[in-house]
């Protein structure tokens, strides 16, 4: 089975370019202004120039206001809205776009709930749960909480890094992996070299399956 791999998180030219280069099948770019990831809608304007036909673009809000969404909608080219607060099905539905949901999981039953609630989604990501952060923590969770049966595609994130993203692969068999502080050498600086090796890591384990 093949794993797509996202890259969350890029707030550089030169990092979306090295992230695309090294087979990136997603960009991911934060529009939530207290993440030390956050982009503005003018530098993301820039940022989505680079990422070429292909490669998804993807919008990650923390419960926006409607408008919030709209004025990024209006200027930025995003493929998917990705959803990282409490927002409600019926909202993550309500833009017209392609989104997908993620939860932080803390607890068995969680992710097959989800799944049923978001089923209209694109793909549900499952992150590592954190009393006080909504998401690009560093920090992994219980993978035997995820169920076999997946109605939808599922997403892993949360403390990956080209050390142990093969071990998740083999074990979850993800449809696809999100990496942001795994591949970073500062808070939303990426490290080119990382983002390369953990792509590489990925399609190794993908090739012997
Ligand atoms: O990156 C952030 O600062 C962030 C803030 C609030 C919600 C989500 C956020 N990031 C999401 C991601 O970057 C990833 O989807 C995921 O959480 C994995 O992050 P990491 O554990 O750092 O690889």
């Amino acid at each position: 089975m093949k794993s797509r791999v996202k890259i969350c998180g890029l707030t550089r030219t030169e990092d979306i370019d090295g992230a695309v280069a090294a087979g990136a099948d997603a960009i991911g770019l934060v529009f939530y202004s207290p993440s030390p990831r956050a982009v503005t809608i003018e530098q993301a304007t820039v940022l989505a120039r680079r990422v070429p036909a292909f490669v998804s673009l993807v919008g990650l809000f923390v419960n926006p206001e409607p408008h919030e969404v709209e004025a990024v909608l209006e200027r930025v080219p995003l493929d998917l809205l990705q959803f990282h607060g409490d927002e409600s099905p019926e909202y993550c539905g309500s833009f017209g776009r392609r989104w997908i949901k993620a939860i932080r999981v803390r607890k068995p039953g969680q992710i097959e709930q989800a799944f049923e609630e978001y089923r209209e989604g694109a793909g549900l990501l499952v992150d590592a749960w954190d009393p006080e952060r909504y998401g690009g923590t560093g920090q992994s969770f219980n993978w035997q909480l995820i169920p076999e049966r997946r109605p939808m595609p599922l997403i892993l994130a949360g403390g990956l890094t080209s050390d142990n993203v093969s071990g998740a692969v083999e074990q979850v068999k993800p449809w696809a992996v999100d990496v942001s502080g795994g591949v970073e050498k500062g808070k939303g600086i990426k490290d080119i070299a990382k983002i390369s090796e953990f792509i590489k890591e990925v399609h190794r384990v993908c090739k012997t399956d």
